[in-house]
């Protein structure tokens, strides 16, 4: 496509991930965004908003490389992602996490199954899949990941046990196990009730502070936006229509972005 060439490389930079030119429409219909540019620093913590069906899962996807944009570059702790395969995508895949709206555990697995299918990305192979065939080291891991979201108790129980708030605990629990440097979230409280999701939120942000990881989020509640991103990016129209510190946003600025 002509706007592929029009996009310059991307240079040498500091940030974790950097978008230029960023496009994409599915079949036929109008492009759900074209020419977003925008990156993020190593350690920034950036909420993603906007009204429904503004295309931020999208964006999403396309940052880490599920699906590819048509026009534009994404370039992904230092590596293009359209341009890297094999063992050097499998690297990155393991130094990137996901956290989804649904937490999109295996039903009948334990939660300590569960937790170390986060390190699928490092080490493939079936004794990955359930915790008795686990090496050690992993299920240690995978353990030290569940204290950490204070469901450890909760290791031997099956995943379809779990309540919503407890199922999406385990699902950070599996995003974190691998130490991730760089965590995509979209909408993780998306299906808790208020008081669940403020818990999961705080508990959330709290870890990937602590352990230094750079987060782009996606969230409906605009007040989990503005006091937890250290940076908005909002998008309105297929466009970015907020890039800014979340301390020089405000409520209003935001509201305008669902009109
Ligand atoms: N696989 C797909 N095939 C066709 N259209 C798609 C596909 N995925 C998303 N879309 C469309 O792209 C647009 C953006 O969807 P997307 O899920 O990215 O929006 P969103 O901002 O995350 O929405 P929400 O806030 O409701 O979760 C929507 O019009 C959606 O219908």
């Amino acid at each position: 496509m002509a706007l592929d060439h029009a996009v310059p490389r991307l240079a040498a930079t500091a940030s974790d991930l950097q978008a230029r030119g960023l496009a994409k429409r599915f079949g036929t219909a109008a492009p759900v965004f074209s020419g977003l540019d925008f990156s993020i620093r190593q350690g920034d913590c950036v909420a993603l908003v906007g009204a429904n069906g503004t295309g931020k899962s999208t964006l999403l996807r396309c940052c880490l490389g599920l699906i590819a944009p048509d026009a534009g570059q994404v370039s992904l702790l230092g590596e293009d992602i359209a341009r890297i395969a094999g063992p050097a995508r499998r690297a990155l895949r393991a130094r990137t996490g996901l956290v989804g709206q649904k937490h999109n555990l295996v039903p009948r697995l334990s939660v300590l199954s569960n937790v170390i299918h986060g390190l699928l990305g490092q080490s493939s192979g079936p004794r990955y899949w359930v915790q008795g065939l686990a090496p050690e080291p992993a299920r240690r891991a995978a353990l030290a990941s569940l204290e950490k979201v204070g469901l450890a108790h909760l290791a031997l129980r099956r995943a379809d046990q779990l309540s919503g708030g407890q199922s999406q605990r385990v699902a950070i629990a599996r995003a974190l196990v691998g130490k991730p440097r760089f965590l995509v979230a979209d909408e993780p409280c998306a299906s808790l009730d208020p008081q669940a999701g403020e818990e999961v939120m705080a508990l959330f942000m709290s870890l990937v502070k602590r352990e230094g990881v750079t987060v782009l989020f996606t969230s409906h509640n605009v007040q989990h936006a503005l006091s937890y991103g250290d940076r908005i990016l909002g998008l309105q129209g297929g466009r970015i229509a907020i890039d800014a510190a979340a301390r020089d946003v405000t409520p209003q600025t935001m509201a305008a972005l669902y009109v």
